[in-house]
């Protein structure tokens, strides 16, 4: 069992996560977190029951938990703690919040900031992807109300989704309607989690499914009542841990490691082609009048 143990926690690692310099920097925080199997930053709470091996990963950034460069930066550091932790075998991610799961991306990010700040932001919602995507644990989402955009992709980096059972809630990746475009590796998970033509279509339109549409084609892999999210989750999670881990870790990597290689190739690229789309004056001002939309539709 040590030796699986060892297995699980290297070599499917290093192939999935092409971040491995990471490991000396996170000695500090790992033994600091053996102590206490709860933690909590400002925008990420993390409750791990050592029984089960399995952490629930909360996001806290009221009103939407819009994914900012603090909330990315934090959820980051999280999941790398508990990928090098041995006692912790899957994760289970959710929102703090009722009826939003997350807003995606803080759009406020986006705007009217340097191109420094942009190429910032953007390395830290690629390194949030490279590690939920690529993460060796079993990854459930619960996701307990609207997902749009960014929100979307990090359910769609999850080996299973159950979403709150509820026509109000709507998850899809909308970017054209904002008026900017969902890069390649968005693109690559929806294709890796729906397929090619509902892809191309959803993409194109800024497509956002209600939970009941959104389950009808596998956007989502099931509904449950509202309230029963999280339990739904745990139980789903005993399902897939009663799999053995070496078996289940080396299968995983053979569908996504070239999906995260692509872009652990080009990644400078990304960033220089994000930032150079990001700082057009008409992009801006798509932005600029999306945000305005979302004020006015309160009035
Ligand atoms: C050549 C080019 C090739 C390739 C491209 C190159 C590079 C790529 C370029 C760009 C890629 C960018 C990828 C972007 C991904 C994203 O995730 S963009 C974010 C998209 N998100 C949305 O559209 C969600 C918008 N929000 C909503 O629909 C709703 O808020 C909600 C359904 C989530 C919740 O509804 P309500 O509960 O009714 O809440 P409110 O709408 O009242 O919102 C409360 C409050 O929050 C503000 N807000 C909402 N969403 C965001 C957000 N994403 N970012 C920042 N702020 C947000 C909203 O304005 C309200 O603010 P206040 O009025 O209270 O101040």
């Amino acid at each position: 069992m040590a030796a699986l143990a060892v297995l699980r926690r290297s070599a499917p690692a290093r192939l999935l996560s092409g971040t491995l310099c990471v490991h000396s920097r996170v000695l500090a925080p790992w033994r600091q977190y053996q102590s206490n199997r709860h933690f909590s930053n400002d925008k990420i709470l993390v409750e791990m029951d050592e029984s089960t091996g399995v952490a629930v990963m909360k996001m806290k950034n009221p009103p939407v938990n819009g994914l900012s460069l603090e909330l990315l930066t934090e959820f980051s550091i999280s999941l790398e703690k508990l990928e090098i932790d041995r006692g912790c075998r899957g994760l289970i991610l959710t929102s703090a919040s009722p009826k939003v799961f997350s807003a995606g991306l803080d759009i406020t990010e986006m705007c009217g900031k340097s191109a420094e700040h942009y190429a910032a932001f953007w390395k830290a919602v690629q390194e949030m992807w490279l590690k939920l995507f690529g993460s060796n644990m079993v990854t459930i989402a619960a996701i307990n109300g609207s997902s749009p955009a960014g929100g979307c992709l990090m359910a769609m980096c999850c080996d299973y989704r159950i979403m709150a059972d509820s026509p109000k809630y709507a998850i899809g990746l909308n970017e054209t309607q904002l008026g900017i475009v969902a890069p390649f590796w968005f693109k690559d998970t929806m294709t890796h989690t729906v397929g090619s033509r509902v892809t191309e279509q959803s993409l194109q339109l800024g497509q956002m499914y209600p939970a009941p549409a959104a389950l009808k084609f596998g956007l989502v892999d099931q509904l449950v009542p509202e309230d029963k999210v999280q339990i739904t989750a745990a139980a789903a999670m005993a399902q897939w841990l009663s799999v053995p881990d070496h078996a289940r870790q080396i299968t995983k990597p053979m569908i996504r490691k070239p999906i995260v290689d692509r872009l652990v190739k080009q990644r400078e690229a990304d960033i220089d082609n994000f930032v150079s789309f990001i700082s057009k004056e008409s992009i801006q001002k798509s932005l600029q009048a999306y945000m305005d939309r979302l004020k006015q539709k309160k009035q």
